[in-house]
């Protein structure tokens, strides 16, 4: 239905290349090992001392017809990110394919006729306009410099776009100064339709709004979707506004992606301790609803720097599950359940990767302090759960796992045994003991030293 709706519009820019057509699903965007390091120099030289690891190794794909949310704090990267597949930056690493087609490194002209295709929605509505152009100069810049003369005229085609996005038409000749946010944004959305593009990225498109109006700009993307048949990246710092739009949601930190899933599954049953945390800050809107989820984890400290990010898993040194191993060796992004990936040592809501690795390092243990209870003993009863629903396809985990524990695991440098009796612990099978578990549990005789 969407490229019905696509060959329509192709058929009001004439201009408009009308090959390359997709039925919803297909791997629009494909995204592989993607890396971008900003250099940091210093002195008369300008020798370069170091790096800020602003994307560092990332890969998910953008299927045709639907809308990938990323969301994460801020400066994990997700602008890094959403330029560098709209390739207003040039990655260090990776590679970016857009319909099949090799666009990592493709030069200014190369990229022209993808500028068509893909374009962008900025955050700031206030200053990505410029304040000395009209409305019908700014949305119809677009035609301009790809040089596409637009059937009926580029006034026509403008004032046309112009109602798309609900704005009067006859508003043509105005100043960006005459209209509220919202309005702007409306006009940096029709900006970015002009030509009929197949991708948008959206950076943050509705957080420097009113929270009165980000709805009314959410739903318009949302309605422009099914009428356009419009594929989206949309940036976000909150899942809050991702929520009602996306069909998957990315979840970056620090440079990585720590979980992708399906929407659904996402909020249902999250795996990565980060999306948990962020996802406990989202406002619940139902008050009758409130009550069943008040529980707020509130994080430890600062993200850290992207300059030196932490080793192994990035997130060990906020998270309350996080054992030696963490601290050791990067996680990679698994698949553990179909439509739903994640990178995560000792994921909730799922069978533990690493049994054998239960020792709480002390960050894990002050980080625990600021998570309530109530959710530490839920996790503890979700993953005991899924551990003991697969425990018996998977012996061999049980009879391995424990001497492992005991014959390999070096002390750790800031590694402790923990204690704390919780009876939402003791239905946990030895053979899988969850770190949250564990937590709770008198510490293993064979735990290794605790290093002061
Ligand atoms: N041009 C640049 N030169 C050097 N460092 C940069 C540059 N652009 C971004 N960074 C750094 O890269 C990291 C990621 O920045 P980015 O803007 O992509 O994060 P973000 O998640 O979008 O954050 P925000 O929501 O605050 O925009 C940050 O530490 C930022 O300071």
């Amino acid at each position: 239905m969407s490229d019905v709706k696509r060959d329509d519009e192709a058929a009001t820019i004439p201009a408009q290349s009308t090959d390359g057509g997709h039925a919803d699903g297909d791997v629009l965007l494909k995204v592989t090992g993607l890396q971008k390091h900003f250099p940091i120099k210093k002195g008369l030289l300008q020798r370069q001392v170091g790096a800020v690891h602003a994307v560092d190794g990332i890969d998910f794909e953008v299927r045709a017809g639907e809308t990938l949310g990323v969301v994460g704090e801020s400066g994990c990267g997700k602008s890094t990110m959403g330029r560098l597949i709209t390739r207003l930056l040039e990655p260090t690493a990776g590679k970016i394919e857009f319909e099949g087609k090799d666009i990592t490194h493709l030069g200014v002209a190369g990229m022209r006729p993808l500028r068509r295709d893909v374009q962008m929605i900025f955050q700031d509505p206030y200053s990505s306009l410029n304040p000395r152009h009209t409305i019908g100069t700014i949305v119809g810049a677009p035609f301009k410099l790809q040089g596409v003369e637009p059937e009926g005229g580029v006034k026509k085609e403008v004032q046309r776009l112009l109602s798309v996005v609900g704005l009067n038409p006859e508003h043509y000749n105005r100043y960006p100064h005459e209209f509220s946010g919202g309005q702007r944004q409306r006009i940096g959305i029709a900006r970015a339709l002009a030509l009929n593009p197949k991708l948008v990225v959206a950076d943050e498109p509705v957080s420097a709004l009113d929270v009165s109006i980000q709805a009314q700009v959410v739903n318009l993307l949302d309605d422009l979707q099914q009428e356009l048949g419009l594929t989206y990246v949309i940036i976000a710092h909150d899942l809050s506004v991702v929520r009602h739009v996306s069909d998957r949601i990315a979840v970056m930190y620090l440079g990585k992606i720590v979980e992708l899933a399906d929407r659904d599954l996402l909020y249902k049953t999250p795996m990565h301790p980060y999306t948990k945390a962020l996802m406990s800050a989202v406002p619940i809107p139902d008050p009758r609803r409130k009550a069943e989820k008040s529980e707020r984890i509130l994080l430890k400290g600062d993200v850290p720097s992207p300059i030196a990010p932490p080793s192994g898993c990035r997130f060990h040194t906020r998270c309350w599950k996080a054992t030696e191993i963490c601290r050791t060796t990067e996680p990679p992004l698994l698949e553990l359940r179909p439509g739903q990936r994640v990178a995560c040592h000792h994921p909730e809501n799922f069978e533990d990767q690493q049994p054998q690795d239960t020792v709480l390092l002390t960050a894990a243990k002050e980080a625990g302090e600021l998570v309530p209870d109530g959710v530490l003993a839920e996790s503890a009863e979700t993953s005991a759960a899924v551990a003991a629903e697969v425990a018996p396809h998977k012996p061999s985990v049980a009879t391995e796992a424990a001497p492992a524990a005991d014959t390999t695991a070096e002390p750790a440098v800031d590694a402790e045994p923990v204690a704390k009796a919780d009876p939402a612990a003791a239905p946990a099978p030895a053979a899988e003991p969850d770190p949250a578990v564990e937590a709770e549990a008198p510490a293993a005789p064979e735990a290794p030293a605790q290093e002061k």
